[in-house]
Order: C-alpha cells, then structure tokens, then sequence
C-alpha cells in the first residue's frame, strides 16, 4: 500500500480559513494593535529622557532641572508596564479562543476521518498535527503576534527617533541592516527544510510509539518486541537529530546577530563622537542616539527570531487547516423511500489496490433481517465496512431513508474495545442519558445479567484499562448491549470468532438475535447458521452478488448457497 500523507493545506486555503475566525474579533484586534502601539511609543520616551538628564548632568545644571525628566521617565516606565500588561491580556483573548477553534476544528476533523484515509497515511501523523502542531501554533501565536507587531512598531519608532536626532546616527544605525538581512536569508534557507523533516520524524516517532503500544500483546506474543523498541529508538534519535541540527543554526544565527549589533553600535558611537567634537550634536543627544540603537536590539531580534516560530507556527496551521480540508463522510439521505438503506452500484477496493468489491447493490427495509453470506476474502467485511461508512466507497452510493437518525448504523465486529471506565460508563458512550435502569435491561437483553450480577459493584465494576478483566464473550456483551441501548436504524454484525456449536457461540448467537430483534440488521454471516433464518441472504464471491433469496429458496435453486450450505452441514 503507497503510504500517502493527509493534504497541508496551501495559502489559498489557510486565508479562507482565517478569514471565518475573524467575524466578531475584528474590534478586539485593533484594540490590542493601539495598545500595542501604545507601548512601542512609551517605550521610546525612556532613552529620549535618560538623553535629556545625561545633557543636564554634563551642563552641570540645578538638579531641579531634573525632575521633569526623572518625573517623565518614571511615568513611561509605569505606563509601559500596564500598557503591555493590557496588550497581553488582549492577545491572549484574541489568539487564544482563535487557535481553540482550529484546535477543535481539526480534532474533530481528525476523528471523522474516513478509516481507509488514516489507513493510508499514518496515525502518528494525525496525532502529531492535533498534539504538536497544535501546540506550536498556541505558543507561536500567543508569542509572535505580540513580539512581532510591538517590535515591528518599536523599530520603525526607533529610526524616526534617531533621523530626528541627526539623520548621521540613522545611515549608521543602518549599516548593520545588511548584515541583518543576509543573515535572516541565511538563517531561513537553512532552516526550513530541518524543520519540515522534523516534524515529519516526529509523525514517525509517535506512529513508532502508538505501535509498539497498541500491538503490545502481539509483539510480545512473538517475541518482537525488542525490533519495535530498536524501531522506536531510531525514529527517537531521528528526531532528535534535527532539533539538534535545527539549535545549532539557531546559536549559529544569533552569533551573526550579535555581529550586526556590534557594527550599528560601533558606527553610531563614532558618528557621535565625531559629531560632539565637531560641536554639531550635543553629548545628550548623542547618548539618547546610542540608547536608541541599544534599544532597538531587543526588537530587532525579536522580530528576526520571530520568523522562527513563525515559520513552525505557519507549518503547523498549514497541517492542521489541512486536516479540515479532508471532506468528512457524508451521509446522504432521502424522504419517501421505504427502505432504512439504499446501497447501490457499490465498487470499492483498499488504497490503489484492486476492486474487492465490485458492482454490489443491497437494499435493507425497516425490520428486515439480510444476511451477507460467501467464502473468505468475498468481500463480506468490507461491504459491512462501507454500510456503515468506515470506509468510502470508489464508485456507487449509499442512501439513508428518513427520519433522520442521529446514527444511523451502528457495527458490531469482534474486535470490541472495553473502554476504561465502568460498565455503565462503558454503555452510557452509546446513550449517554441512559438511566440506569434502562443500562441493567439492555444487559438482561444480551443476556449478560448473570455474570454482572457476580460482580460486587455490579454495573459501578471498572472495567478495562486498569480495572477488572473481563472475557472475549463479556466485552462483546457489553458492546451488543451497548448497540442495544444505541437503538440504531440498522445494526451490521461482523463476528466472525467463535466455532458454531461452542459455547461462546451459544451464548453470543442468543445476544446477537437480541440486538437484530424488530431492527433493521445486515448481519455478515461467517457460520452460515446465522444466515438461515434471516428475510434475505446475499451470496458473494469475488466481490459480487452471485445469488439472493431466502434459505428455502436458495436451497431449492440449487446454486452457490446450496453448495456451501451441505458443505457447512456436512463438516
Ligand atoms: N485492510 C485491508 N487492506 C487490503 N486488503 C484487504 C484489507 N481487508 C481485506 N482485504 C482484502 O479484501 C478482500 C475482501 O476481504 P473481506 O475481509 O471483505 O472478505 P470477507 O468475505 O469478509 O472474508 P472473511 O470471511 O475471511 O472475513 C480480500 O481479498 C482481502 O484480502
């Protein structure tokens, strides 16, 4: 199967995304942008009056003479503190719910996705776009936006102040521009093609990890579980590597930095004390031009360093807008049929593989019992896959009759999850206003009172991870009663573990007919016992309906069914 990576959303698709965060913050963003304003021009007033009272000092003037600038400096300081408190407060309420929103919104995306679209790429990848992706884009968000804008704003203010010193202390505050510039393209050239390999690595560790966890008992079955640790290890250094190689240029790109400063620094000191001697500026100004300058390094790299995490931030909403963009399942419906289900003309095959299934037409009336009987490999399981839109079919069309339900069909297949948690919690997941009387006779129903009835806390036992085991037969009671409880328009059964005749199969082929009473039920019968007596059997082979009728009938016809049917007898 050609591993294939969920879609990264382009520009184009990112902007219409943002666009609808936006209605209803627009008054909140230009609030937080005069804010922030507000405190690149405080910040300005420090070195102007550091400058004022360096020039009273060396005039030698009256120390009253210092108390407006003292008393102005003193009033910048503090209003620069709440100002920058506010615009905190306001971006946090600006990005916050923004980036919560596309959070959820992929989330919610990531767990619609279709099983065949997960299939084909990596879990590992869905889970780092909601996890790490999502996290980098808060924090470079919530950082960013406040370091960019109030640095972008602090430098522009900043060059004003010194052209309008002397335009001499601005050309050589601009020599370290170039050097700057060189090294931000430097720096981005380099980095991106790190960071995008990194994140990719991490997809890979976390698919390693999520591996070496959900197929412990098999692993450890069969001894590999030293191979998948060895795996782990290597996806683990894999992505260690590039966050080494990815701090390296960035010690590396804050060295240049600190050269740039040291060139503006040098050049605006020697202009100033050119300018001093030649008596064309005073030493206060020239120290409020050199504070500028010092003043200006803080913004300078914030804004250069913000690229950094503006580029994973970007990366990462690029993953995330890209999950939304999967078009979820959609389950199409129609008034005025009489049938709970209409599939029709269904071909399907797994990734780019061949068709499994081809040309498949099943219709399921309310009430009606269908069994989807065939030899193995005949594409039962995954028609029973596609009813119930686990997986999306090529070609054909799945048509739901109305009144629409909430779910339309439920799945019952023999790998049941036991959730962590108790019984009744475990059933509430499909009817979470279930009261609990309505728990304990959807039990009775499957008939799985009995062993409940053992248990000391009953329906409060914790089941589970970390709670009380239970066995193959008792996790798929609790998923029958849970469908039972779920009361969906159609039920699918796809069990295929226990031998006809045993016990297990007694005891699950009396749930099952509980579940499949006075419902719709497509059961995929894999003992063809649990096919005689439904309304209607479709026969496959080879991905196509080869024979349909009742038992009675097929048997009278003499075809496929017949066939398997005395060789299901007979053995
Ligand atoms: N996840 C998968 N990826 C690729 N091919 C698959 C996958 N699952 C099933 N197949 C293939 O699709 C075909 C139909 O399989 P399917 O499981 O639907 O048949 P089935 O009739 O339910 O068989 P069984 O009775 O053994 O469960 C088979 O050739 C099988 O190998």
């Amino acid at each position: 199967m050609s591993a294939t990576v969920l879609p990264v959303a382009d520009g184009g698709q990112i902007r219409r995304y943002l666009r609808t965060l936006l209605p209803g913050r627009r008054l909140l963003l230009a609030g937080t942008i005069l804010v922030m304003l507000g405190v690149s021009l405080l910040n300005l007033a420090i070195p102007a009056t550091i400058g004022w009272i360096t020039q009273a000092v060396v005039d030698r003037r009256h120390p009253s003479a210092l108390t407006i600038p003292i008393a102005l400096l003193t009033a910048a300081v503090v209003a620069g503190a709440i100002c920058t408190y506010f615009a905190r407060l306001l971006l946090a309420r600006l990005v916050f719910p923004a980036v919560g929103s596309l959070r959820e919104d992929a989330l919610s995306h990531a767990v619609d996705l279709p099983i065949d679209v997960v299939e084909a790429g990596d879990s590992g990848d869905v889970i780092s776009r909601v996890s790490g992706d999502a996290e980098r884009v808060t924090d470079a968000a919530s950082e960013v936006l406040g370091y960019f804008v109030t640095s972008a704003l602090a430098i522009v203010a900043a060059l004003i102040g010194l052209a309008a010193i002397d335009w001499r202390f601005a050309v050589a505050g601009l020599l370290a521009v170039p050097i700057q510039a060189h090294t931000l393209r430097w720096y981005l050239r380099r980095s991106r093609p790190i960071y995008a390999a990194g994140r990719a690595a991490d997809g890979r560790r976390a698919s390693a990890l999520l591996t070496g966890f959900t197929a412990l008992p098999t692993l450890r079955a069969l001894g590999l579980t030293g191979r998948q640790r060895g795996r782990i290890e290597s996806a683990s250094k894999e992505s260690m590597g590039y966050e080494l190689a990815a701090m390296q240029t960035m010690t590396r790109f804050w060295g240049r930095l600190n050269l740039a400063e040291f060139v503006g620094l040098a050049a605006i000191l020697l202009a100033g004390f050119f300018l001093v001697r030649s008596g064309t500026t005073s030493v206060g100004a020239a120290t409020a031009a050199a504070l500028f300058f010092a003043g200006l390094f803080g913004p300078i790299n914030g804004v250069l360093a913000t690229f950094d995490t503006l580029q994973q931030a970007a990366a990462g909403v690029a993953r995330l807008v890209g999950v939304t963009t999967v078009p979820r399942h959609e389950t199409a419906f129609e008034t005025g049929t009489d049938q709970v289900v209409e599939v029709s003309d269904l071909t399907f095959g797994y990734a780019d593989g061949p068709a499994v299934l081809d040309d498949v037409t099943l219709r399921v009336g309310p009430g009606e019992k269908v069994a989807v009987v065939g030899t193995t490999g005949s594409g039962k399981s995954s028609l029973a896959s596609l009813v119930t839109g686990l997986r999306t079919p090529r070609a054909g069309s799945i048509v739901w009759g109305r009144p629409v339900v909430e779910r339309s069909a439920a799945l019952v297949t023999q790998e049941t999850h036991v959730f962590a948690g108790t019984i009744a919690d475990n059933l509430r997941l499909g009817r979470p206003d279930a009261t609990h009387e309505q728990i304990a006779q959807a039990m009775v129903a499957v008939g799985a009172d009995h062993w409940v009835r053992t248990l000391p806390d009953g329906l409060d036992a914790r089941v589970g991870g970390g709670g009380r085991p239970l066995t193959a037969v008792q996790a798929q009671h609790l998923a029958l009663a849970r469908v039972h409880l779920m009361d969906p328009a159609l039920v699918v059964l796809d069990e295929a573990n226990a031998e006809a005749g045993s016990d297990t199969s007694r005891q699950l082929d009396r749930a099952f007919a509980a579940v499949v009473r006075g419902r719709a039920a497509v059961v995929i019968a894999h003992r063809l016992n649990q096919a005689a007596d439904a309304d209607r059997i479709l026969v496959m082979e080879s991905g196509r309906v080869v024979e349909q009728g009742n038992h009675a009938e097929l048997i009278v016809a003499g075809g496929r069914y017949a066939e398997l049917w005395h060789a299901w007898s007979a053995g």
